[in-house]
């Protein structure tokens, strides 16, 4: 597949517990667009996300992300946010202190806590336990990690998950600013997203 200025996944085979999820599979997501996984439960949608996130062996295949930029050679894990199914929060940290240690971890060069929790309109939650906020508030301050420092690649597994329709309009707006902003986004989805993406329907194969 011919190089381009974005992801580029060619030829990745990945298997779990000894069953093949998918084979020979190539794509490539320029920069500023957005690629929407879609398929049936168990088809393979996470694991190509942790795929392409490093978190999970390929068996077969490359997955490159070339921006023209000083750190095209940086691992492609420091260089992605990756966002799961779950928030990765801490139950007993505040949500301000939640995206403080986030950002620490990440070395975030992208926005302070505050700044990060307007974002998604949760200023008010500020010193609230993240154990204590409700689903859709929790995936809302997960959104808001991912402003904590600029990683051109977001990775979302069913990013709209528990959100409200204001929130998932929320989310879209981030995207796009995201996209604007010459990054690219990756996500599982079980229904689109108001937004232009490509689409790639993972089969059975
Ligand atoms: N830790 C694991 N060990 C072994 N197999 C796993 C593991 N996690 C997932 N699988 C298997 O890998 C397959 C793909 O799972 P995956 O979570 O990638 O699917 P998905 O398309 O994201 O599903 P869903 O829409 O339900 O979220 C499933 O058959 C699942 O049982």
């Amino acid at each position: 597949m011919r190089s381009v200025e974005g992801l580029t996944v060619s030829g990745l085979s990945v298997e779990r517990s000894g069953r093949r999820l998918f084979a020979n599979l190539s794509f490539a997501v320029p920069a500023g667009t957005a690629l929407a996984v879609m398929g049936e439960n168990g088809i393979g949608k996470s694991s190509l996300l942790r795929t392409i996130a490093g978190l999970l062996p390929k068996q077969q295949g490359e997955v490159g992300l070339r921006l023209g930029r000083d750190d095209d050679a940086a691992p492609l894990g420091e260089r992605a946010h990756y966002l799961g199914h779950s928030n990765g929060l801490k139950a007993g940290l505040t949500a301000f202190d939640n995206l403080e240690f986030q950002r620490r971890w990440a070395m975030g060069d992208g926005l302070p806590p505050a700044a990060a929790l307007a974002a998604v309109g949760l200023s008010h939650c500020a010193e609230f336990p993240a154990g204590l906020l409700s689903a859709g508030q929790k995936r809302r301050i997960a959104l808001a990690s991912l402003l904590t420092a600029h990683r051109p690649l977001w990775l979302l597994d069913e990013p709209a998950t528990a959100l409200d329709q204001p929130s998932e309009t929320l989310l879209v707006g981030l995207l796009e600013a995201h996209l604007a902003r010459g990054g690219l986004a990756v996500m599982a989805l079980h229904a689109p997203l108001a937004l232009a993406t490509t689409v790639l329907r993972l089969g059975r194969s």
